[in-house]
């Protein structure tokens, strides 16, 4: 997290695995640009984009400047101060030969420096080079130096619980746990991290956030998107595995912690993998009560045409991978006992929203009438994510009148009109903490497991048995059917307003 005063981070040198792929330029670098901007780069920083292809380190830059010009929050500024500090380094991963020039490199700016430098490898590859690149990097008598060298590996982190558990005995193997950094944006998004402060820097909200009064919990991520692009990767992925496994599980923990003594980094992760630990395990012949998978198929999202999923480059036309997912979960510890969460996230749907809503129980009805004491669009907390970055409190209120009627009203506390809409984006406060040596918002070991152990029950059923309604929903819409009966049958109704 940034710290309160501005507080920069040693002198630094970040290796880019991938420097020329697309993470970099739509994400990497902005976040970079922005954190020079914001004056929380160190005095001396480097920055080494990696990869096999051929660049200059002028035209690296160049390629650079078009990605901040079309994703960076600030489009101007001073884009040739900060890339004096950017170069390139054409080699392979795989290449074991190649990596004493990081070594190399390492030093040749502690000479220039007058400094140890904090080194950081970002892996921003596909998953199955993280291994190599991972093993030649540990030869590197440098990284064995646990105080200033870190190791950030993306998502996805393994494809399930077994893959994920070598990665991590392979990972743990080559560095310590404190080296390593496993990336998880979500935990990096203001509205996310805010999720703490509304917690447990008010007293108003924590009396009330259990059992007694909570009737359950939603979390929404929808997503207007299909594929763009990256069918090779999402085919044999899947929405549960794209967006529940890890980001949805993390808002889940975020919402349900118990209060961390401190808000240092294992404290918060132990507190969160209690979460993931406490969540019941679905049973193998119970997963259709708990769990809904969608795909799309052809249609038009506001007039314009969208391709059906298995029309898209890279998938099978048969394709059985889902584009939605719904599941509902129960957090079986003393405050959630009985307190659903349902949570979904699909492609092709109508509208971009992440929303949590934390619906609370009906007031008791013996002033007003029930359909007034009702839960219909009130004692509800809607904490928006993204786009809309607010937070919402709907509760009934008189309407003016001589008549005794009752309306939702709302409250609101919007990021925009609070503050002047200048957030920093997820990527440049997690750069800026894993410079810092700052591992709360990255997920742990056993964080990535216990996640991976909450779903495995459901891939194992979906992959044992083929949809045989695929494709079930229509761009534009909310899902399947079967996602508003997963629901519905509990009384409730899905909402992201
Ligand atoms: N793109 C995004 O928005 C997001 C991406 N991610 C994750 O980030 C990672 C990278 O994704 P993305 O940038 O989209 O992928 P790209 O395919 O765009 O980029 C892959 C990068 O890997 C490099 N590369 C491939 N093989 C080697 C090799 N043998 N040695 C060195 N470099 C190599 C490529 O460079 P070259 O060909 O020059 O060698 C390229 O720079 C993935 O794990 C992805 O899941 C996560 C969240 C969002
Ligand atoms: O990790 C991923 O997240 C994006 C959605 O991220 P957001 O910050 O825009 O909500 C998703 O599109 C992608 O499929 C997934 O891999």
């Amino acid at each position: 997290m940034i710290p309160a005063t501005n507080q920069r981070p040693p002198a630094s040198i970040i290796f880019i695995f991938g420097g020329s792929g697309d993470l970099n330029l739509r994400k990497l670098t902005p976040a970079l640009y922005n954190l020079f901007i914001d004056k929380y780069l160190p005095e001396h920083f480097s920055v080494v984009g990696i990869g096999r292809s051929k660049y200059t380190d002028e035209s690296f830059r160049e390629r650079l400047e078009e990605g901040v010009k079309e994703f960076s929050r600030r489009k101007e500024g001073p884009w040739d101060e900060f890339s004096s500090s950017i170069s390139y380094l054409q080699m392979d991963g795989g290449d074991e030969a190649a990596y004493p020039k990081i070594s190399d490199y390492v030093a040749s700016k502690k000479e220039e420096w007058g400094v140890e430098p904090n080194v950081l490898f970002y892996l921003a590859v596909a998953p199955q080079l993280v291994p190599g690149i991972a093993t030649n990097l540990a030869k590197l008598p440098l990284c064995g130096d646990k105080s200033h060298v870190r190791i950030v590996v993306e998502k996805p982190f393994g494809h399930d619980l077994k893959t994920a558990q070598e990665l991590n005995a392979l990972l743990r193997g080559l560095f310590a746990e404190e080296q390593i950094y496993r990336i998880d944006h979500y935990l990096g998004k203001e509205t996310v991290q805010n999720i703490l402060a509304l917690r447990f820097a008010n007293s108003l909200f924590e009396p009330i956030w259990n059992r007694r009064f909570v009737e359950h919990i939603q979390i929404t991520a929808s997503e207007t998107v299909g594929l763009e692009g990256r069918g090779g990767y999402y085919e044999g992925s899947g929405a549960l595995r794209d967006m529940i496994q890890n980001h949805l599980l993390q808002v889940l923990c975020m919402v349900a912690t118990e209060p961390p003594i401190s808000f240092e980094a294992n404290e918060v992760r132990n507190k969160k993998v209690d979460v993931l630990n406490a969540i019941r395990r679905i049973e193998p012949e119970k997963v259709n009560d708990f769990a809904v998978r969608g795909q799309y198929g052809p249609g038009k999202i506001k007039d314009k045409d969208v391709p059906g999923y298995r029309e898209e480059e890279g998938v099978d036309p048969n394709s059985a991978t889902e584009t939605f997912a719904a599941v509902k979960l129960y957090v079986d510890n003393w405050r959630w006992e009985n307190v659903p969460f349902y949570l979904r996230t699909g492609k092709s749907m109508p509208e971009k929203a992440t929303v949590i809503t934390v619906q609370f129980k009906p007031a008791p009805s013996f002033a007003f009438p029930g359909e007034a004491t009702s839960n219909w669009q009130a004692n509800r907390l809607i904490i928006g994510i993204q786009p809309a970055m607010d937070i919402r409190l709907r509760f009934q209120a008189k309407r003016p009148g001589q008549t005794l009627a009752i309306d939702p009203v709302e409250m609101v506390f919007s990021y925009k009109t609070a503050y002047d809409g200048q957030e920093p984006e997820a990527y440049e406060t997690l750069l800026l903490d894993a410079m810092t040596g700052d591992a709360t918002l990255f997920m742990r070991a056993d964080q990535v497991e216990a996640a991976w152990k909450v779903v495995t029950p459901i891939l194992d059923a979906w992959g044992s048995q083929a949809p045989d309604d695929f494709p079930n929903y229509t761009p534009g819409s909310w899902g399947p059917q079967a996602a508003m009966d997963l629901i519905e049958k509990d009384g409730f109704e899905w909402m992201t307003k």
